[in-house]
C-alpha cells in the first residue's frame, strides 16, 4: 500500500468535527477506497480547549492556522473556517503556494477567489478541491465535471441555500414569522457565521458563480450575479401562492445566450420564485439541496439531498481527500484557467416571464384601478388577480396577480410607473414563475 496521505484541518466547528468524526468513524472503509490510509497530523481552530466531543490529542496543534502549511508533515490541507479573505485565503495561498493540496468548504473565497487559487494550484501540481463548497453533501461539483461532461448544458438551477429553504418550507407549514425560524435554522447549525449571507441570497449566488463557471466554462463572475433574498416574501404571499397552485422557493439559476456580437453571454440570479406544486423543485424541503442540470444529450438531470450539516458535508469534503489520495487531481473548474471564457453578463429585459406580482396598498376607491392602469401602460397582460377582502379599519389590503408571460422589461415599466404612489404602503413584491 502507498505511503499515507498526511493531512491537516483548520477550522474545528461543525464541519470540521464532522469531518474529524467521519474521518475516525469510516477509517477501514477509507483506506480500502482511497488505497492508502488518511492520516489527521495536525489541527488548528481558534479555541484548543472547547469540547468538541472529539479526541483532538494524537494531533499537533498550531495556534496560527497558517502554520499548517509550511509542515513538512502534510500532504493537504483542509480549510472549514470559512471568510472569503482573511486567514481562510491566507491559508489558501500558503497552501497551494507550498504545493500542497487544498480542499475546501468555503463557497465565498471560491466565488472571489476561485480563478486565482486555481491558477496558483495548477502552477504547483496541486489538487483544489471543494465540493462541499457546493449543496453540502451532493455531489454536484463532481457531477458537473465529471457526469454532465459531455454534454452542452442549456440550464442549471436549483435550491442552494438550506437555511432559506427550510425557512420558506417552515413558513408554509406553520404560518410562523420568518425571525423565529431563521433562529431555528442557526440553531441547526446550517446558517452561515453572518446569516444575512443566506437570506439575502448571497450564498446561494456564490455557489451559482461556482456551478455557472464548472457548467458553462466560464470565468467566475460572482459580482454579475443578479441577486434578492427571502427577506421580502411574507406569510400571505406563501399562502396565496399556494392558493394558486405553487410553493415559493429561493431559485438560483444560470444559462447563456448568444449576444449580438457573437459572444456567449452568461444570465445569473438568484431569487424567490413561484414554482409549480407538480415541479420536482416544489417537494424539496427543509435544508435539502437541489439542482437541476439540463443537458443537450442527458436531458434533465436532478441531484437532491442535504446541503448542510455536518454528516452530509463532511461526506463532500472527505470524498474530494479520497480522490487525492488517488491521485485524481483534474482541473477545479472541469478545464484549464485558460480555457475558462469571460463572459459578459446578459441584460435580461427581453427574457419572456410570468410573473406574480404583490402590492400592500391603502385601502380606498381608486387604488385597483390605479395598478391596472399601470399594468396595461407598460404592456403587462393580467392572468388573474386578486384583492384580499376588505381592511375592517380601512387600512392595508394585499392585492396579487399573476401576469401573462411576457418581456421582463415591461413590469419594471409597470413598477416604474407607480413609483412614488401614496396608494403603495410597501415595496412591491415581484416574482417570477419557474418555467418547465
Ligand atoms: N455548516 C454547514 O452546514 C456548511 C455546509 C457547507 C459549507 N460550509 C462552509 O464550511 C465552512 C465552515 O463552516 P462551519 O459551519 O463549520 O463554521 P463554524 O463556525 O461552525 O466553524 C468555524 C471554525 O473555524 C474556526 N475559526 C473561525 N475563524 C477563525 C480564525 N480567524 N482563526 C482560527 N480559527 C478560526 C472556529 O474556531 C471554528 O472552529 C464555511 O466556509 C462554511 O460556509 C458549512
Ligand atoms: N448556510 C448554508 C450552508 C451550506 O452551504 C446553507 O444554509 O445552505
Ligand atoms: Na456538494
Amino acid at each position: 500500500m502507498d505511503k499515507p496521505l498526511r493531512i491537516a484541518i483548520a477550522g474545528l466547528g461543525t464541519v470540521g468535527t464532522g469531518v474529524i468524526r467521519l474521518l475516525e468513524t469510516n477509517r477501514d472503509l477509507l483506506t480500502a477506497r482511497a488505497g492508502r490510509e488518511i492520516e489527521v497530523t495536525a489541527v488548528s481552530a481558534r479555541d484548543r480547549n472547547r469540547n468538541r466531543g472529539v479526541d483532538l490529542s494524537r494531533y499537533a496543534w498550531e495556534d496560527d492556522m497558517t502554520a499548517l502549511a509550511a509542515r513538512e508533515d502534510v500532504d493537504l490541507v483542509v480549510e472549514l473556517v470559512g471568510g472569503s479573505d482573511g486567514p481562510a485565503l491566507a491559508l489558501a495561498r500558503a497552501s497551494l503556494g507550498a504545493g500542497k493540496h487544498f480542499v475546501t468548504a468555503n463557497k465565498a473565497m471560491i466565488a472571489h477567489h476561485g480563478i486565482a487559487l486555481a491558477k496558483t494550484a495548477e502552477a504547483h501540481e496541486a489538487a483544489l478541491k471543494f465540493e462541499a463548497a457546493v449543496a453540502g453533501g451532493i455531489p454536484v461539483v463532481k457531477g458537473l465535471r465529471e457526469g454532465t461532461s459531455a454534454n452542452a448544458l442549456e440550464r442549471i438551477y436549483g435550491i442552494l441555500n438550506g437555511t432559506c429553504n427550510y425557512i420558506l418550507s417552515k413558513m408554509e407549514d406553520t404560518g410562523a414569522d420568518f425571525g423565529e425560524i431563521l433562529a431555528e435554522a442557526q440553531a441547526k447549525g446550517f446558517a452561515e457565521a453572518d446569516p444575512t449571507f443566506d437570506i439575502q441570497g448571497i450564498d446561494a449566488a456564490h455557489k451559482l458563480a461556482i456551478l455557472a463557471a464548472i457548467g458553462f466554462g466560464a470565468r467566475i463572475d460572482f459580482d454579475a450575479v443578479r441577486t434578492t433574498g427571502i427577506t421580502q416574501v411574507k406569510a400571505a404571499d406563501i399562502a396565496q401562492a399556494d392558493a394558486l397552485g405553487f410553493v415559493i422557493r429561493l431559485i438560483a439559476m444560470a444559462d447563456t445566450e448568444t449576444g449580438e456580437d457573437g459572444r456567449t453571454r452568461l444570465l445569473q440570479r438568484v431569487r424567490p420564485c413561484l414554482v409549480p406544486k407538480d415541479h420536482p423543485l416544489a417537494s424539496v424541503d427543509g435544508p435539502t439541496n437541489a439542482v437541476v442540470a439540463e443537458g443537450n444529450f442527458s436531458g434533465r438531470l436532478l441531484f437532491q439531498g442535504a446541503g448542510a450539516g455536518d454528516g452530509p458535508t463532511a461526506s463532500a469534503v472527505v470524498a474530494d481527500i479520497i480522490d487525492i489520495a488517488r491521485e485524481e487531481i483534474g482541473a477545479p473548474f472541469s478545464i484549464p484557467v485558460a480555457g475558462l471564457e469571460p463572459m459578459p453578463p446578459v441584460e435580461p429585459g427581453h427574457r419572456m416571464e410570468r410573473t406574480y406580482l404583490r402590492f400592500t396598498v391603502t385601502d380606498r376607491p381608486g387604488v385597483l384601478a390605479e395598478i391596472t392602469a399601470a399594468m396595461r401602460d407598460a404592456g403587462v397582460s393580467i392572468e388573474s388577480l386578486i384583492q384580499k377582502g376588505r381592511a375592517d379599519d380601512g387600512g392595508e389590503v394585499l392585492v396579487a396577480m399573476v401576469t401573462h408571460e411576457g418581456p421582463e422589461r415591461c413590469i419594471k415599466e409597470a413598477l416604474d410607473l407607480l413609483d412614488g404612489s401614496e396608494s403603495l404602503t410597501d415595496a412591491p413584491l415581484v416574482l417570477p414563475i419557474l418555467r418547465d
